[in-house]
């Protein structure tokens, strides 16, 4: 497996209408996408979009805020430790989520649940943080307009 670029990291927020402010008046961000709701993964969704490296918006690496969704949302235990919320998890690109997952799997890493479709409409799965140096990890397949 080779291993692709840092798609997002994922911010964990109690209110993602703060975390736009924070991120529009303290941080500067150009470009903030509409939420939107993912009820199949138990959270609500908003991007913030850096520049890349040749400073084009909307192609950077994006931080990902999510907020709860509903009580059984797999965000709500992180919340209960941090009320005011933090950096959730790590996001890797590659390109065959098929051959990443038999990859991990190899490695004796502990994959949380199914692969499924995630906020950019391509697979992905997570990797458990005790496995993985203390980081929640998230692998995307590269969506193809990418
Ligand atoms: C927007 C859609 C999608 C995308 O396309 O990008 C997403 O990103 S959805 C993001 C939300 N979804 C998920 O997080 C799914 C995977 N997560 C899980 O299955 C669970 O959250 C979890 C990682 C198994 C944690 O479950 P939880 O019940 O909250 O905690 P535990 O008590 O079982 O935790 C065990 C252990 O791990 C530590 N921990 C928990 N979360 C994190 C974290 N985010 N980063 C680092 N460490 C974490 C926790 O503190 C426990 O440690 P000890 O206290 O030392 O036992
Ligand atoms: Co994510």
């Amino acid at each position: 497996m080779k291993l692709g670029r840092l798609n997002h990291i994922g911010v964990a927020t109690p209110s993602i209408a703060d975390s736009v402010a924070y991120y529009r008046d303290t941080m500067g961000a150009v470009r903030i996408n509409e939420p939107f709701d993912l009820p199949e993964q138990g959270v609500k969704v908003c991007f913030v979009d850096t520049p890349d490296s040749a400073g084009e918006v909307g192609k950077g690496t994006q931080i990902e805020l999510i907020e709860p969704y509903d009580e059984s949302s797999p965000i709500n235990g992180f919340l209960a430790k941090n009320p005011a919320g933090g950096q959730h998890h790590v996001c890797y690109e590659v390109e065959d989520i098929e051959a990443a997952r038999e990859w991990f799997e190899g490695k004796g890493k502990r994959i949380l649940g199914p692969t499924r479709i995630g906020a950019h409409g391509t697979p992905i799965f997570f990797l458990h943080p005790k496995d993985m140096m203390g980081q929640l990890t998230e692998i995307m397949e590269t969506p193809t307009s990418a």
